[in-house]
C-alpha cells in the first residue's frame, strides 16, 4: 500500500512529511493494521517484531484522531524511551500538531500539556498525572501503550493494567493501541483490551539466529539447521562481522563481564574503526573515575561497555557514536535489550545465564533471548541480520538452540497480585475517589489483565490491605471508604503506603533527628534502592555502631533483620558521603559502585526526601525545614554553606567549594570578585553564569 493511499486519512501535508522521511510504502504488518481498522476507532493490539514499524503505525493512528479532535497520550517504559519518542514525534509540528513530553516530580500536573496533541511519558508519570487529577487528563481519547509485553516485568508491570483501568473508568470511550513484541498469548492481551489483533513474524530485514561454538556455527535455515565453519573464539566472529563492514552487539551477563570484554576486543577493533580521542574525552567530561578511565580507554579504539553503572550523558554518546558508525562493538548487559533501539549486523549473546539469589545460576528466559537477538540487522545498512548464542561444546550448542532459537517466548502474566503492588494501587484507587466501598475496589480490579487470567477473586486480600490503610491511618471506612488527607497526600506523592507510614510515624514520634539518622529514616523504605553489601564490607558495621544512638531503629544482632539493616545503612553512609563532598571517585571505590549507580541512589534519595518534607509540613513537625535542606543537599551533594551557590547554573559542587573556600558566597559577591572567580573556575564558565544570572 503507497502511503498516498492514506491522504484521507492523515491528510496530504501529513502524507507528504512521511515521503520525506523516506516512507513511501507501508511495511506488511502496517498495511494490515490499516486493513483491520487502524482508522476505525476500534482497539487493536500490535504484536510484531522488533523493528517492523510499530512506531509509524501508532504515529499514522495519532495523526489520524488529532486531525478528529483528539488527543493522544503515548505511553513508554522508560525516561530514555519518552525522550527518543519526543524527538521523533516532534517532526509532526511542521503540520501543526503540538507534541509534549512530561517526565518530571512525580506529584506535578505539568497544565501545560493540555496544549498538546500529543504527550509522551512513562507510565508512572501518566498513573502520577492521573492522582494528581492533571485536568488534560479527561481529554484524552485516546492511549498508546509502548512495550505492552512489559505487563509481565515485576517492577513496571502492574502500572500498565492499573493505568489503562483508571483511564476507562475516566474515559469509556477510550481508544486504545497497545504495541507489543511478539508473544504468545497476545491474543489474551487483545480479548482482555477488547481489540483487534494483528500479529506478523514479518521483518524488514530477515534475521538468521544460531549457536557459535569453537570452530562451528549451528544454524537455522529455511531446510533446518546446517552446520557451518566459523573461528575459535568470540574475537574472531567479531574480527570477520567487521571485515564485511558491520557492526556488532554483544549481550553479556555482567557489568565485569561487559567491561573486560570491551577491554578485550579494543584491540581487535582498533584495525576496523576510525581515531575516536575525541570521543574518549567526551567520556571523561563529568567524570574521571576508574570506569570512566576504561570506558575512555575502550573508546578511543571503537569498542564500548554499556550497563546501568554508565552516567547518562556516556550512554547517550556511546549509543550515538554507535549509530555513526564510529564505535564498532558494544559489550552491554541486556538492560539494553529492553531499552533504546539500537541495531547491528551482529548480535552475539554470551551471557545465557543469569545469577540468581537463591536459584545461582539460571539461563535467561527465553523472550529475553529473542529481544536481544531482534536486534540484529540495521535498516539501510544490512541485508540481514544474524544472531548468535555462545557455547562452549557441540553438546551445548545443540541444546541451546533447542531451547532458545527454536522455544518460543513465555507467555505474558500479570504481576498485579502481589502485596506491594495492591497495596500501592488500593490506596489510589480510594483517594481517586474511583471506589468508596470493598465492592468498588473489586469491581475496579476486575477490569484489569490481572482478572482476566486468574479467575479467583480478590476479596479478601483486598479487605486485608484495606484494613491495613486504615491502621495507617490512610483510609476511613463507615460504610464507604475514603482517603484521609494524610493518605490522599501519599497517593499523590507516588510513594508506597509503607514507605507513607514509615515518615508518618516519624513525623509523630521525633522532633529532632540528625542528618544521619534522617538519611538512614528514608532507607528503611521500601523505594529506596539499597547497596549491596560485600564480603570485604566489615566496617559498615562498625561505623553502624558509631552512630548507634542517632537512630531511629538498630535492631539486635541477633535479628532477621540485622544484615537487611546493614544494607540500609551502608545506603544511607553513601547518602552522608555524597552530602558532605566526598569525591564522588571516592564514594564510589569505598561503597563497590559505579557512577550511575550513585546518581540512581541520590536521585531516589532526592524524591523520598521531597515526599518526606511533605508529610512532616502536613503534620506541623518543624524537622520539615531541616529536611528540606537536606533535600536540596542531597540534590547538589554539598554542605548546607554551598547550597546558593550551586542554585547556580554551570556552579556545581567542586566549583562552588572552590569559590567559596576563596570567600565567594553568593551571586553578588561573584559579581564583585570576579577576576578571582575567573582564576578559580575559568573564564568562560563565569561568563555563562552572569549571562544566565545576570539581574
Ligand atoms: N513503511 C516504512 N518504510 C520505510 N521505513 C519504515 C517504514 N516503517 C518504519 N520504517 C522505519 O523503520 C525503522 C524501524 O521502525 P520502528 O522504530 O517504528 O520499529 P518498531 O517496531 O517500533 O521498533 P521497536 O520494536 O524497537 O519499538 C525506523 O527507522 C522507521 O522510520
Amino acid at each position: 500500500m503507497q502511503v498516498d493511499e492514506l491522504k484521507e486519512h492523515i491528510s496530504s501535508y501529513a502524507v507528504e512529511l512521511l515521503k520525506e522521511r523516506g516512507i513511501s510504502k507501508l511495511y506488511p504488518p502496517q498495511e494490515e493494521a490499516v486493513r483491520r481498522g487502524l482508522f476505525s476507532g476500534r482497539n487493536m493490539v500490535i504484536a510484531i517484531p522488533t523493528a517492523s514499524g510499530k512506531t509509524l503505525i501508532a504515529e499514522l493512528a495519532m495523526i489520524h484522531e488529532v486531525i478528529r479532535g483528539g488527543k493522544c497520550l503515548y505511553t513508554v517504559p522508560l525516561k530514555a524511551l519518552a525522550s527518543e519518542k519526543y524527538r521523533e514525534f516532534r517532526k509532526w509540528s511542521d503540520i501543526g500538531v503540538e507534541v509534549g513530553i512530561s517526565t518530571g516530580d512525580y506529584d506535578s500536573r505539568d497544565e501545560w500539556l493540555g496544549n498538546a496533541d500529543i504527550i509522551v511519558t512513562t507510565s508512572e508519570k501518566a498513573d502520577s498525572l492521573v492522582r494528581n487529577q492533571a485536568g488534560w487528563i479527561r481529554n484524552i481519547s485516546m492511549l498508546v501503550i509502548d512495550e505492552a509485553h512489559l505487563i509481565d516485568s515485576a517492577k513496571r508491570g502492574a502500572v500498565i493494567e492499573v493505568l489503562v483501568a483508571k483511564l476507562r473508568k475516566i474515559n469509556p470511550s477510550l481508544r486504545i493501541l497497545a504495541l507489543s513484541a511478539t508473544i504468545p498469548n497476545a491474543d489474551e492481551i487483545a480479548e482482555w483490551l477488547n481489540a483487534e489483533l494483528v500479529e506478523s513474524e514479518w521483518r524488514p530485514i530477515p534475521l538468521y539466529e544460531g549457536v557459535f561454538y569453537p570452530g562451528k556455527i549451528l544454524k537455522l535455515n529455511e531446510g533446518g539447521v546446517i552446520e557451518v565453519k566459523a573461528g575459535r573464539n568470540v574475537e574472531s566472529v567479531v574480527k570477520e562481522t567487521l571485515e564485511e563492514g558491520g557492526q556488532v552487539l554483544i549481550f553479556e551477563s555482567t557489568r565485569r563481564n561487559a567491561e573486560s570484554l570491551a577491554e578485550k576486543l579494543s584491540s581487535v577493533v582498533r584495525d576496523y574503526a576510525e581515531d575516536c580521542s575525541d570521543l574518549a574525552e567526551e567520556v571523561l567530561i563529568e567524570n574521571e573515575g576508574e570506569m570512566s578511565q576504561r570506558l575512555a580507554r575502550c573508546v578511543r579504539y571503537g569498542s564500548a561497555f554499556h550497563h546501568a553503572g554508565l552516567l547518562n550523558y556516556q550512554r547517550e554518546l556511546i549509543e550515538r557514536a554507535f549509530r555513526e558508525r564510529r564505535v564498532k562493538v558494544i559489550c552491554a548487559t541486556p538492560t539494553l535489550a529492553a531499552g533504546v533501539n539500537l541495531p547491528a549486523r551482529r548480535v552475539i549473546v554470551k551471557g545465557i545465564r543469569r545469577y540468581e539469589s537463591g536459584m545461582g545460576s539460571v539461563f535467561i528466559k527465553v523472550s529475553e533471548y529473542k529481544q536481544m537477538a531482534g536486534r540484529a540487522g540495521r535498516p539501510g545498512l544490512d541485508s540481514y541480520g544474524e544472531a548468535l548464542i555462545v557455547a562452549k561444546t557441540r553438546n551445548e550448542a545443540v541444546e541451546m538452540m533447542e531451547r532458545f532459537v527454536l522455544g518460543e517466548p513465555e507467555k505474558v502474566t500479570s504481576k498485579l497480585g502481589s502485596e506491594n503492588h495492591l497495596r500501592f494501587h488500593t490506596l489510589s484507587v480510594i483517594a481517586e475517589g474511583i471506589a468508596n466501598t470493598l465492592e468498588g475496589i473489586e469491581d475496579f480490579f476486575s477490569s484489569t489483565f490481572f482478572a482476566y487470567q486468574n479467575e479467583f477473586t480478590m476479596r479478601w486480600e483486598i479487605q486485608r490491605i484495606v484494613l491495613q490503610l486504615e491502621k495507617w491511618g490512610f483510609v476511613r471506612s463507615d460504610g464507604t471508604i475514603v482517603a484521609t488527607e494524610i493518605g490522599d497526600l501519599i497517593s499523590r506523592l507516588y510513594i508506597d503506603p509503607l514507605t507513607g507510614y514509615i515518615f508518618k510515624e516519624a513525623a509523630r514520634r521525633f522532633d529532632n533527628l540528625t542528618e544521619m539518622a534522617l538519611l538512614h529514616l528514608i532507607c528503611r523504605t521500601p523505594d529506596m534502592e539499597l547497596l549491596y553489601l560485600r564480603k570485604s564490607d566489615e566496617w559498615v558495621e562498625e561505623e553502624a555502631y558509631a552512630f548507634r544512638d542517632e537512630l531511629t531503629y538498630f535492631p539486635s544482632y541477633y535479628s532477621s533483620e540485622y544484615d537487611w539493616f546493614l544494607r540500609e545503612f551502608k545506603t544511607a553512609l553513601c547518602l552522608h558521603d555524597w552530602v558532605n563532598e566526598r569525591d564522588e571517585d571516592v564514594i564510589c571505590s569505598k561503597y563497590g559502585i559505579a557512577p550511575g549507580d550513585l546518581r540512581r541512589v541520590v536521585e531516589t534519595a532526592e524524591w523520598l526526601f521531597h515526599a518526606l518534607e511533605r508529610i512532616m509540613e502536613h503534620h506541623g513537625n518543624g524537622l520539615s525545614v531541616e529536611v528540606g535542606r537536606l533535600g536540596e543537599r542531597i540534590r547538589h551533594g554539598v554542605r548546607e554553606e554551598l547550597v546558593e551557590l550551586v542554585k547556580l547554573k554551570w556552579i556545581g559542587r567542586k566549583r562552588a567549594r572552590k569559590l567559596y573556600n576563596a570567600g565567594i558566597k553568593s551571586l553578588d559577591d561573584l559579581v564583585e570578585k570576579r577576576s578571582v572567580a575567573e582564576r578559580l573556575i575559568g573564564k568562560r564558565i563565569v561568563e555563562r553564569v552572569l549571562a544566565e544570572h545576570r539581574r
